[in-house]
């Protein structure tokens, strides 16, 4: 479950009259979910979903919500963060934590997509990617290099032989990459960063909007790509590249915002990275759970496989 913090229907309520947002109609937990405690408010004027954030500072927040507005206000259908009606503010305060109601989207996950949602995926990331671009915010991805590099050590003592050696060499690998010409010269903006398929939603092969930018920052936008690529189109059993979805997405996203030269170069190595940081991750939050988490942790081995496939089988576009 996702409800670290209790949020009774009088704090709910005094917050809806902040926001004007009508009456209390419904206030109900979120079970899904890892980082933050989620409500869906109901009310007489729509459906809401009120967030608040038990990680993330009130420092790092105005980035996150302030890249959902500017992308909702671009026409990419996201959930619009609602502003204090006296201060315009967009970021709350409730039960002494920093939060956020936006709009609820409708849908669901898919769960088990095909090529045409790999391909509205792919679109979608294109035209966010292109939406960003004139953000005035800046903040780096909080998950990018030097995490991994701070955070490997941590977990490495955890860890069986032959696990922790690919870890290091590919952690080395990564770091060269990062320091390539090719690499300097990749596009980059606000990424979202985390487009695994329980963060979009779908009503049968419509996307109806891209949720949880709360680990969204500025990176390469080839590496969001190989984050979704990396999610949405392999065999979950082994990891192994799906090769009809991933064409799907790939030549959805293309379709909009063709790949550079040295975007293709990279093709295989941010796949790699894209496997090594939620390996990383994951091992971070096994081995080192947050005390609160009442939380069944994702499996890491399932990154490290993903990971193996990508560099024995490495995904070369056409
Ligand atoms: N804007 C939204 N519209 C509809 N459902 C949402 C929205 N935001 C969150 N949810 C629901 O809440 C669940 C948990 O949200 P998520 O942002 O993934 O939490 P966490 O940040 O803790 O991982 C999602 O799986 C989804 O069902
Ligand atoms: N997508 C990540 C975990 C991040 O959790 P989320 O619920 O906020 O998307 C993973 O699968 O490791």
């Amino acid at each position: 479950m996702a409800v670290f913090t209790q949020v009774s229907e009088d704090q709910a309520r005094a917050l809806l009259e902040r926001l004007n947002l009508g009456q209390l109609t419904g206030l109900r937990g979120i079970q899904g979910g890892i980082e933050n405690t989620n409500y869906f408010l109901d009310t007489t004027q729509g459906h809401w979903v009120l967030t608040l954030f038990e990680r993330l500072t009130a420092e790092q927040l105005p980035f996150y919500l302030e890249l959902m507005r500017h992308l909702a206000a671009k026409g990419i259908p996201v959930p619009n963060p609602q502003a204090d009606r006296h201060t315009g503010a967009i970021l709350h305060s409730v039960c002494g934590k920093p939060a956020a109601v936006v709009q609820k989207l409708h849908g669901a996950s898919q769960l088990l997509p095909d090529a045409a949602h790999c391909a509205a995926v792919g679109d979608m990331l294109a035209r966010m990617h292109l939406a960003g671009q004139d953000f005035g915010l800046h903040q780096p991805n909080l998950r990018g290099l030097p995490w991994w590099n701070a955070t490997v050590p941590q977990v490495l003592p955890f860890m069986a032989t032959e696990a922790a050696h690919l870890l290091q060499a590919e952690l080395a690998h990564q770091n060269t990459i990062a320091s390539s010409t090719a690499y300097a010269a990749l596009p980059r903006g606000p990424v979202h960063a985390d487009l695994f398929r329980d963060n979009v939603m779908f009503e049968g092969t419509a996307l109806t909007g891209f949720f949880d930018f709360y680990f969204a920052g500025v990176d390469t936008w080839l590496f969001d790509l190989c984050v979704a690529l990396n999610d949405w189109c392999i065999h979950h059993t082994d990891g192994s590249h799906h090769a009809d979805l991933a064409q799907a997405m790939l030549h959805a996203y293309q379709a909009v915002r063709p790949l550079t030269d040295a975007e293709q170069q990279l093709l295989p190595d941010l796949l790699r990275a894209g496997a090594l940081r939620f390996w990383i991750s994951r091992l971070w939050d096994y081995h080192l759970p947050r005390e609160a988490a009442l939380l069944t942790p994702h499996d890491p081995r399932h990154f490290e496989r993903v990971l193996r496939a990508r560099i024995t089988q490495p995904l070369r576009l056409k």
